[in-house]
Protein backbone atom coordinates (compact mmCIF):
# COMPACT_ATOMS: atom_id res chain seq x y z
CA UNK A 1 0.00 0.00 0.00
CA UNK A 2 1.40 3.82 -0.91
CA UNK A 3 0.16 6.56 1.50
CA UNK A 4 1.01 10.15 1.40
CA UNK A 5 -0.38 12.54 4.02
CA UNK A 6 -1.26 16.34 2.69
CA UNK A 7 -0.02 18.94 4.66
CA UNK A 8 -1.92 22.00 5.73
CA UNK A 9 -0.73 24.21 2.95
CA UNK A 10 -1.51 21.00 0.69
CA UNK A 11 -5.25 20.81 1.69
CA UNK A 12 -5.62 25.28 1.66
CA UNK A 13 -4.45 24.84 -2.09
CA UNK A 14 -6.93 22.42 -2.71
CA UNK A 15 -9.51 24.13 -0.98
CA UNK A 16 -8.62 27.21 -3.15
CA UNK A 17 -8.88 25.12 -6.40
CA UNK A 18 -12.40 23.48 -5.38
CA UNK A 19 -13.73 27.40 -4.37
CA UNK A 20 -12.51 28.53 -7.86
CA UNK A 21 -14.36 24.92 -9.46
CA UNK A 22 -17.48 26.20 -7.90
CA UNK A 23 -17.15 29.81 -9.09
CA UNK A 24 -16.20 28.94 -12.36
CA UNK A 25 -19.93 27.46 -12.66
CA UNK A 26 -18.97 24.13 -14.56
CA UNK A 27 -21.99 22.41 -14.86
CA UNK A 28 -22.71 18.47 -14.15
CA UNK A 29 -22.76 17.72 -17.83
CA UNK A 30 -20.21 14.62 -17.79
CA UNK A 31 -18.09 15.37 -20.43
CA UNK A 32 -18.08 19.00 -19.35
CA UNK A 33 -17.31 18.61 -15.64
CA UNK A 34 -14.75 15.45 -16.17
CA UNK A 35 -12.73 17.39 -18.97
CA UNK A 36 -12.99 21.19 -16.81
CA UNK A 37 -11.48 18.63 -13.62
CA UNK A 38 -8.79 17.40 -15.72
CA UNK A 39 -7.60 20.68 -16.51
CA UNK A 40 -7.92 21.60 -13.31
CA UNK A 41 -5.74 19.05 -11.98
CA UNK A 42 -2.88 20.55 -13.63
CA UNK A 43 -2.85 22.79 -10.23
CA UNK A 44 -3.12 20.51 -7.77
CA UNK A 45 0.18 20.65 -5.12
CA UNK A 46 3.41 18.84 -7.03
CA UNK A 47 4.32 16.62 -4.24
CA UNK A 48 0.54 15.20 -4.90
CA UNK A 49 0.79 14.83 -8.57
CA UNK A 50 4.08 13.01 -8.45
CA UNK A 51 2.88 10.62 -5.74
CA UNK A 52 -0.34 9.62 -7.49
CA UNK A 53 2.08 9.37 -11.10
CA UNK A 54 3.92 7.22 -9.16
CA UNK A 55 1.70 5.30 -8.09
CA UNK A 56 -0.03 4.46 -11.49
CA UNK A 57 3.71 3.22 -12.76
CA UNK A 58 4.23 0.80 -9.46
CA UNK A 59 1.07 -0.10 -11.01
CA UNK A 60 0.22 0.23 -7.04
CA UNK A 61 -2.58 -2.43 -5.97
CA UNK A 62 -3.82 -0.06 -2.92
CA UNK A 63 -2.95 4.37 -2.88
CA UNK A 64 -4.11 6.42 -0.06
CA UNK A 65 -4.20 10.30 0.19
CA UNK A 66 -5.27 10.86 3.69
CA UNK A 67 -5.73 14.47 4.31
CA UNK A 68 -8.22 15.65 1.60
CA UNK A 69 -10.10 18.51 2.89
CA UNK A 70 -13.74 18.02 4.02
CA UNK A 71 -16.11 20.72 4.64
CA UNK A 72 -16.33 21.91 8.56
CA UNK A 73 -20.37 21.92 7.78
CA UNK A 74 -21.00 18.59 5.78
CA UNK A 75 -24.05 18.05 5.57
CA UNK A 76 -25.87 15.18 7.49
CA UNK A 77 -25.27 11.83 6.05
CA UNK A 78 -28.40 11.16 3.02
CA UNK A 79 -29.96 7.71 3.09
CA UNK A 80 -29.12 6.53 0.39
CA UNK A 81 -27.78 7.93 -3.24
CA UNK A 82 -30.74 9.00 -4.48
CA UNK A 83 -31.59 11.59 -1.49
CA UNK A 84 -27.87 12.61 -2.25
CA UNK A 85 -28.47 13.29 -5.80
CA UNK A 86 -31.73 15.53 -4.65
CA UNK A 87 -30.20 17.40 -2.17
CA UNK A 88 -26.19 17.82 -3.28
CA UNK A 89 -25.25 17.03 -0.07
CA UNK A 90 -21.17 16.90 0.12
CA UNK A 91 -20.75 18.95 -3.37
CA UNK A 92 -17.67 20.33 -2.29
CA UNK A 93 -16.16 16.81 -1.56
CA UNK A 94 -17.67 15.44 -4.95
CA UNK A 95 -15.12 18.61 -6.41
CA UNK A 96 -12.24 17.61 -4.54
CA UNK A 97 -12.60 13.77 -5.37
CA UNK A 98 -13.07 14.74 -8.97
CA UNK A 99 -10.09 17.52 -8.69
CA UNK A 100 -7.73 14.35 -7.07
CA UNK A 101 -8.93 11.37 -9.24
CA UNK A 102 -8.15 13.25 -12.20
CA UNK A 103 -4.69 13.75 -11.33
CA UNK A 104 -4.63 9.67 -10.99
CA UNK A 105 -7.16 9.27 -14.57
CA UNK A 106 -10.21 9.81 -16.67
CA UNK A 107 -12.91 10.22 -14.96
CA UNK A 108 -16.19 8.79 -16.73
CA UNK A 109 -19.42 7.17 -15.44
CA UNK A 110 -22.89 4.62 -16.42
CA UNK A 111 -25.58 5.93 -18.11
CA UNK A 112 -27.48 2.70 -16.18
CA UNK A 113 -25.81 3.45 -12.47
CA UNK A 114 -27.04 6.66 -10.51
CA UNK A 115 -28.69 8.11 -13.11
CA UNK A 116 -25.60 9.18 -15.13
CA UNK A 117 -24.09 10.21 -11.78
CA UNK A 118 -20.27 11.13 -12.24
CA UNK A 119 -19.88 10.89 -8.41
CA UNK A 120 -21.28 9.03 -7.05
CA UNK A 121 -22.50 8.20 -3.18
CA UNK A 122 -22.18 5.28 -1.03
CA UNK A 123 -23.96 4.73 2.34
CA UNK A 124 -26.66 2.61 3.70
CA UNK A 125 -29.88 2.87 2.35
CA UNK A 126 -32.97 1.82 3.40
CA UNK A 127 -34.95 -1.39 2.11
CA UNK A 128 -31.28 -2.05 0.96
CA UNK A 129 -29.42 -3.49 4.36
CA UNK A 130 -29.43 -6.99 2.50
CA UNK A 131 -28.77 -6.26 -1.04
CA UNK A 132 -25.77 -7.00 -3.20
CA UNK A 133 -24.82 -3.15 -3.83
CA UNK A 134 -22.94 -0.56 -2.20
CA UNK A 135 -26.30 0.56 -0.86
CA UNK A 136 -26.12 -2.66 1.79
CA UNK A 137 -25.10 -2.59 5.27
CA UNK A 138 -25.54 -5.38 7.42
CA UNK A 139 -24.67 -8.03 4.64
CA UNK A 140 -20.88 -8.78 3.86
CA UNK A 141 -20.41 -7.01 0.48
CA UNK A 142 -18.52 -9.96 -1.18
CA UNK A 143 -14.88 -9.01 -3.16
CA UNK A 144 -15.54 -8.18 -6.83
CA UNK A 145 -14.22 -6.20 -9.43
CA UNK A 146 -16.01 -2.83 -10.15
CA UNK A 147 -18.24 -3.42 -12.93
CA UNK A 148 -16.84 -6.87 -13.89
CA UNK A 149 -19.21 -7.19 -16.85
CA UNK A 150 -17.99 -4.73 -19.13
CA UNK A 151 -14.64 -4.63 -21.03
CA UNK A 152 -14.25 -0.62 -20.08
CA UNK A 153 -14.64 -0.82 -16.38
CA UNK A 154 -12.45 1.39 -14.45
CA UNK A 155 -9.02 1.18 -14.11
CA UNK A 156 -8.92 2.56 -10.44
CA UNK A 157 -12.15 2.99 -8.22
CA UNK A 158 -11.56 5.53 -6.31
CA UNK A 159 -13.20 6.13 -2.48
CA UNK A 160 -13.19 9.14 -0.69
CA UNK A 161 -14.48 8.90 3.02
CA UNK A 162 -17.04 11.70 4.22
CA UNK A 163 -17.69 9.64 7.34
CA UNK A 164 -17.03 6.24 9.17
CA UNK A 165 -18.30 6.42 12.57
CA UNK A 166 -17.98 2.29 13.36
CA UNK A 167 -14.38 2.15 11.82
CA UNK A 168 -16.09 -0.02 9.21
CA UNK A 169 -13.40 -1.82 7.07
CA UNK A 170 -13.39 -1.64 2.88
CA UNK A 171 -12.04 -5.63 2.44
CA UNK A 172 -9.06 -5.86 -0.25
CA UNK A 173 -7.68 -9.13 -1.51
CA UNK A 174 -5.20 -9.72 -4.64
CA UNK A 175 -3.89 -12.06 -7.63
CA UNK A 176 -1.02 -13.17 -5.22
CA UNK A 177 -3.86 -14.64 -2.70
CA UNK A 178 -4.61 -17.16 -5.55
CA UNK A 179 -2.14 -19.87 -4.65
CA UNK A 180 -3.77 -22.95 -7.07
CA UNK A 181 -2.96 -25.84 -8.68
CA UNK A 182 -1.66 -25.31 -12.28
CA UNK A 183 -5.19 -27.23 -13.23
CA UNK A 184 -7.08 -24.41 -11.57
CA UNK A 185 -4.83 -21.48 -12.46
CA UNK A 186 -5.41 -22.91 -16.35
CA UNK A 187 -9.26 -22.73 -15.78
CA UNK A 188 -8.94 -19.31 -14.72
CA UNK A 189 -6.77 -18.12 -17.33
CA UNK A 190 -8.97 -19.67 -20.27
CA UNK A 191 -12.42 -18.01 -21.69
CA UNK A 192 -14.74 -19.95 -19.45
CA UNK A 193 -16.54 -17.78 -17.68
CA UNK A 194 -19.23 -15.61 -18.24
CA UNK A 195 -19.89 -11.81 -16.32
CA UNK A 196 -23.33 -10.34 -16.04
CA UNK A 197 -23.88 -6.30 -15.06
CA UNK A 198 -24.39 -6.36 -10.91
CA UNK A 199 -27.71 -5.06 -9.78
CA UNK A 200 -26.58 -1.24 -9.05
CA UNK A 201 -27.19 -1.20 -12.63
CA UNK A 202 -30.72 -0.23 -14.13
CA UNK A 203 -32.22 -0.33 -17.29
CA UNK A 204 -30.27 -1.51 -20.48
CA UNK A 205 -26.78 -1.69 -20.96
CA UNK A 206 -25.05 -1.65 -24.07
CA UNK A 207 -24.06 -5.37 -25.47
CA UNK A 208 -26.35 -6.04 -22.36
CA UNK A 209 -29.33 -5.86 -23.67
CA UNK A 210 -31.50 -8.75 -22.93
CA UNK A 211 -31.88 -10.22 -18.83
CA UNK A 212 -30.39 -13.29 -20.19
CA UNK A 213 -26.71 -12.56 -20.68
CA UNK A 214 -25.44 -16.04 -21.15
CA UNK A 215 -24.85 -16.04 -24.60
CA UNK A 216 -22.27 -13.56 -24.20
CA UNK A 217 -18.91 -14.45 -25.16
CA UNK A 218 -16.96 -16.36 -22.34
CA UNK A 219 -13.90 -14.68 -20.72
CA UNK A 220 -11.42 -14.98 -18.53
CA UNK A 221 -10.37 -14.72 -14.72
CA UNK A 222 -6.47 -13.86 -15.13
CA UNK A 223 -5.49 -12.20 -18.24
CA UNK A 224 -2.53 -10.16 -19.14
CA UNK A 225 1.28 -11.34 -17.93
CA UNK A 226 1.50 -14.45 -16.42
CA UNK A 227 4.35 -13.51 -14.16
CA UNK A 228 1.87 -10.60 -12.79
CA UNK A 229 -1.58 -11.43 -14.22
CA UNK A 230 -4.52 -9.19 -14.16
CA UNK A 231 -8.13 -10.43 -12.47
CA UNK A 232 -11.67 -10.01 -13.45
CA UNK A 233 -13.43 -11.48 -10.21
CA UNK A 234 -17.33 -11.25 -8.57
CA UNK A 235 -18.29 -14.47 -7.60
CA UNK A 236 -22.31 -13.15 -7.22
CA UNK A 237 -22.00 -11.99 -10.83
CA UNK A 238 -19.96 -14.43 -12.72
CA UNK A 239 -21.03 -18.23 -14.24
CA UNK A 240 -18.62 -20.80 -14.95
CA UNK A 241 -19.32 -22.44 -18.49
CA UNK A 242 -18.31 -25.84 -17.24
CA UNK A 243 -17.82 -27.80 -13.85
CA UNK A 244 -14.30 -27.55 -14.17
CA UNK A 245 -14.03 -23.78 -14.68
CA UNK A 246 -16.79 -23.50 -11.48
CA UNK A 247 -14.27 -25.91 -8.94
CA UNK A 248 -11.47 -22.99 -9.61
CA UNK A 249 -14.20 -20.32 -9.63
CA UNK A 250 -15.20 -21.62 -6.08
CA UNK A 251 -10.98 -22.23 -4.90
CA UNK A 252 -10.50 -18.70 -5.90
CA UNK A 253 -13.34 -17.49 -4.34
CA UNK A 254 -12.24 -19.02 -1.29
CA UNK A 255 -8.79 -18.24 -1.15
CA UNK A 256 -9.61 -14.21 -1.78
CA UNK A 257 -12.10 -14.33 1.30
CA UNK A 258 -10.22 -16.28 3.43
CA UNK A 259 -7.98 -13.48 5.16
CA UNK A 260 -8.76 -10.01 3.10
CA UNK A 261 -6.65 -7.38 4.11
CA UNK A 262 -8.84 -4.51 6.13
CA UNK A 263 -8.70 -0.51 5.22
CA UNK A 264 -10.48 1.31 7.26
CA UNK A 265 -11.24 4.95 5.52
CA UNK A 266 -11.21 7.90 8.09
CA UNK A 267 -12.77 10.88 6.96
CA UNK A 268 -10.73 12.85 4.85
CA UNK A 269 -9.27 9.00 3.53
CA UNK A 270 -9.20 9.15 -0.31
CA UNK A 271 -8.39 5.02 -1.49
CA UNK A 272 -7.77 4.05 -5.30
CA UNK A 273 -8.32 0.71 -5.63
CA UNK A 274 -6.86 -0.56 -8.96
CA UNK A 275 -9.31 -2.74 -10.48
CA UNK A 276 -7.30 -4.83 -12.45
CA UNK A 277 -5.08 -5.89 -9.66
CA UNK A 278 -7.33 -6.42 -6.40
CA UNK A 279 -10.88 -6.71 -5.54
CA UNK A 280 -12.46 -5.60 -2.86
CA UNK A 281 -15.69 -5.26 -0.75
CA UNK A 282 -16.77 -4.33 2.77
CA UNK A 283 -17.40 -5.75 5.91
CA UNK A 284 -21.55 -5.66 7.37
CA UNK A 285 -22.23 -2.80 9.54
CA UNK A 286 -25.77 -2.00 11.49
CA UNK A 287 -26.89 1.50 9.85
CA UNK A 288 -28.05 4.16 12.03
CA UNK A 289 -30.05 6.40 9.61
CA UNK A 290 -29.79 9.24 11.75
CA UNK A 291 -27.41 11.27 9.91
CA UNK A 292 -24.32 9.92 11.11
CA UNK A 293 -23.98 6.84 9.12
CA UNK A 294 -20.80 6.21 7.06
CA UNK A 295 -20.48 8.05 3.81
CA UNK A 296 -18.20 7.37 0.47
CA UNK A 297 -18.10 9.50 -2.48
CA UNK A 298 -16.96 7.12 -5.58
CA UNK A 299 -15.67 7.53 -8.56
CA UNK A 300 -14.81 6.00 -11.74
CA UNK A 301 -11.33 5.91 -13.85
CA UNK A 302 -9.86 4.98 -17.14
CA UNK A 303 -6.28 5.49 -17.70
CA UNK A 304 -7.33 6.46 -21.08
CA UNK A 305 -10.96 7.45 -22.00
CA UNK A 306 -10.47 6.80 -25.41
CA UNK A 307 -11.29 3.54 -24.18
CA UNK A 308 -14.54 4.50 -23.98
CA UNK A 309 -14.91 6.72 -27.24
CA UNK A 310 -14.05 4.08 -29.04
CA UNK A 311 -16.78 1.44 -28.44
CA UNK A 312 -18.89 4.02 -29.03
CA UNK A 313 -20.66 6.14 -31.26
CA UNK A 314 -20.53 10.03 -29.52
CA UNK A 315 -17.70 11.22 -27.57
CA UNK A 316 -19.30 10.57 -24.37
CA UNK A 317 -17.82 10.22 -20.61
CA UNK A 318 -20.92 8.23 -19.88
CA UNK A 319 -21.04 4.40 -21.22
CA UNK A 320 -24.31 5.17 -23.21
CA UNK A 321 -27.73 2.74 -22.45
N1 LIG B 1 -20.62 -8.91 -5.43
C1 LIG B 1 -21.28 -7.80 -5.51
N2 LIG B 1 -22.16 -7.49 -4.59
N3 LIG B 1 -21.04 -6.99 -6.57
C2 LIG B 1 -21.64 -5.70 -6.75
C3 LIG B 1 -20.84 -4.62 -6.09
C4 LIG B 1 -21.58 -3.35 -5.78
C5 LIG B 1 -21.80 -2.42 -6.93
N4 LIG B 1 -20.57 -2.05 -7.61
C6 LIG B 1 -22.52 -1.15 -6.47
O1 LIG B 1 -22.07 -0.09 -6.67
O2 LIG B 1 -23.55 -1.19 -5.88
O1 LIG C 1 -18.08 0.75 1.06
C1 LIG C 1 -16.98 0.33 0.71
O2 LIG C 1 -16.00 0.37 1.47
C2 LIG C 1 -16.79 -0.24 -0.68
C3 LIG C 1 -18.07 -0.24 -1.46
C4 LIG C 1 -17.87 -0.63 -2.89
O3 LIG C 1 -17.55 -1.72 -3.23
C5 LIG C 1 -18.03 0.39 -3.91
O4 LIG C 1 -18.55 1.46 -3.61
O5 LIG C 1 -17.66 0.14 -5.06
FE1 LIG D 1 -17.20 -1.75 -5.43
Amino acid sequence: MQRLQLTDAEQAEINTLVDRFIAAGHDWDPLTAAEAATATAQRLPLRLREFLTGARTAESGITVVSGVPLDPRLADTPIGWEAAAKSAAGRREEIALLLCGAAMGDPFGWESQQEGRLVHDVSPSRGMETSLTSASSEKTLSLHTEDVFHPCRADYVALLCLRNPDGVATTVAGVDALRLSPERRDALTEPRFHFFPDDSHTGPITGHTSGDDREAEADRVLFGPEQAPYLRFDVDFMEAADPGAGDAMRAADELLSSSPDRVVLNPGDLVFIDNYKVVHGRAPFTPRYDGADRWLKRLNLLRDVRRLYARSNTRTRLVPA
